[in-house]
């Protein structure tokens, strides 16, 4: 019988409170993004996200999405205002094409969102960093309906040999900068993780500009498993938190 926090109808979002009662804090993530309503601010810096391939260790099935693994102790890069380094990134998605991102934006659902997932640096590692207010950055990249997105396809290729739990395997070279829209202007908020255990320390980063991808490579996504080897499968799909309250947070955007 598999326990813990998951996204089912007695373990999902509506239930984290009873174990991470922050999930009910003042800076809680995802939002929905009310493009009017954000200040451009002049002050922010422009995304500069730069990566080593190298970096790339591997693809885990974690039981709630699937990541790809960076060494994170190696030269750092500086994609945000301080010195970051890349830990992971992953998904979001829907069981259809009519929802599974975490943000949204004017009440709108993407069928798919990608989260990349930074450290940073003046802390000693990923696991302190997490701890602190300032501690971590997230870019979020919406993605939607359209032509089949080549620079997806090494992912989800790679897909097949992880569809259990607990499953990883070797996934080397791999830059996600090449997952990046071509208009890097974004969204910024204080918030959180989007997971247990719900830690506010996340500033936000969504990118405006969304990535194509096709119904075929949304199927993809949705042929992993939350489940084990050896148990009853169930699909992972719906593996997304929904907006939570703004509680009178400024959303800044890098582009008027
Ligand atoms: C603890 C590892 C972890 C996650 F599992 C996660 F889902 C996210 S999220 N959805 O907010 O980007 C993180 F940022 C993160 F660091
Ligand atoms: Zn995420």
């Amino acid at each position: 019988m598999s326990h813990g926090w998951g996204y089912g109808p007695n373990n999902g979002p509506e239930s984290w409170a009873g174990e991470f009662s922050i999930a009910d804090g003042p800076r809680q993530s995802p939002i929905n993004i009310i493009p009017s309503q954000a200040q451009y601010d002049a002050s922010l810096k422009p995304l500069k996200l730069k990566y080593d391939p190298s970096n790339s260790n591997g693809i885990l099935n974690n039981g709630h999405s699937f990541q790809v693994d960076y060494v994170d102790d190696g030269n750092t890069s500086s994609p945000i205002s301080g010195i970051y380094r890349l830990r992971q990134f992953h998904f979001h998605w829907g069981a259809s094409d009519d929802r599974g991102s975490e943000h949204t934006v004017n009440g709108i659902k993407f069928p798919c969102e990608l989260h990349l997932v930074h450290w940073n640096t003046k802390y000693a590692s990923f696991g302190e960093a997490a701890g602190q207010p300032d501690g971590l950055a997230v870019v979020g990249v919406f993605l939607k309906i359209g032509a089949a997105n080549p620079r997806l396809q090494n992912v989800l290729d790679a897909l097949n040999a992880i569809t259990f739990k607990g499953k990883q395997n070797n996934f080397a070279n791999f830059d996600p900068k090449t997952l990046l829209p071509v208009s890097l202007d974004y969204w910024t908020y204080d918030g959180s993780l989007t997971t247990p255990p719900l830690l506010e320390s996340v500033t936000w980063i969504v990118l405006k500009e969304p990535i194509s991808v096709s119904p075929a490579q949304m199927a993809k996504f949705r042929s992993l498993l939350f489940t084990g080897e050896g148990e009853a499968p169930c699909c992972m799909v719906d593996n997304y938190r929904p907006p939570q309250p703004l509680k009178g947070r400024i959303i800044r955007s890098s582009f008027k």
